[in-house]
């Protein structure tokens, strides 16, 4: 079996500042084409250190922000206070510097259950795309040093999910433990999958997952299968690949 290495394409830059400047300017690339032929440009963030690399690189650039329409990959379920908010800290950092419309940010509410929380965001998603098998343009993807994705972590149920695109979790791994997060069968339907994983502290598991290929890890299962994965790193965290 051919690794997962030669399949992704591979964006390997200097440091971390490098690697988030190579990536927003792919993401605005691929914004741009999106919206020459839709009008619109359908994205999915994910939390963690990307929230930094997009708000750090993104308000410097010259972007259509009105023709932009932003989901979560998956969101932690707590109030909008909480300082582990994923909406916030993307409002805080990037959606108010750059004035996007509030309407285009299809957020989670953490007013609901949890299990209500996923339903509902399931059906925004269905009826923002007007049909039952949406397909982003871009779905922008961490990984974690455990290698989840999303709120998708190692030998959790959610793994096998197939019949919903958007899943409720109760009992993360890491805190917090209640999030909603999209399922395997979106993240496969995708244009673009694209991964951004810096530091010393990820080379482990970028080797399980792009060169080993290990199936164990939610992150390597992500292999779009009409789209183009993509993932962006540091040497540091590319530093136990061979031949590159
Ligand atoms: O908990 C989460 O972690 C992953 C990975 O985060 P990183 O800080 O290691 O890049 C993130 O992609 C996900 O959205 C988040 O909920």
């Amino acid at each position: 079996m051919s690794s997962l290495k030669s399949a992704a394409n591979l964006h390997i830059s200097a440091n971390a500042s490098a690697c988030a400047g190579d990536l927003c300017n792919f993401i605005i690339e691929k914004s741009n084409e999106a919206i020459k032929k839709n009008g619109f440009f359908r994205v999915g963030l994910s939390g963690g250190s990307l929230v930094k690399f997009l708000s750090e690189e993104l308000p410097k650039k010259n972007i259509e922000w009105s023709k932009w329409k932003i989901f979560f990959c998956d969101e932690r379920h707590v109030p909008e206070d909480h300082p582990e908010c994923t909406f916030t800290l993307y409002d805080k950092s990037l959606f108010s510097k750059v004035g996007i419309p509030k309407e285009n940010v299809f957020k989670n509410d953490s007013n609901l259950t949890v299990e209500q929380a996923a339903e509902r965001y399931e059906k925004l998603i269905k009826e923002e795309f007007e049909t039952d098998s949406p397909r982003f343009d871009m779905l922008l993807l961490g990984m974690g040093p455990d290698g989840h994705t999303c709120s998708l972590f190692p030998n959790h149920q959610l793994l096998n999910v197939k019949d919903k695109i958007v899943a409720f979790i109760k009992d993360s791994p890491k805190p917090p433990p209640e999030r909603i997060t999209l399922t395997m069968p979106i993240l496969l339907n995708c244009d673009n999958a694209v991964f951004c994983s810096c530091g010393d502290g990820k080379k482990e598991m970028v080797k399980e997952v792009l060169e080993n290929q290990n199936m164990d890890f939610p992150a390597a299962r992500v292999q779009p299968v009409k789209g183009s994965l993509h993932w962006f790193m540091d040497k540091g965290a590319a530093g136990l690949l061979s031949n590159i």
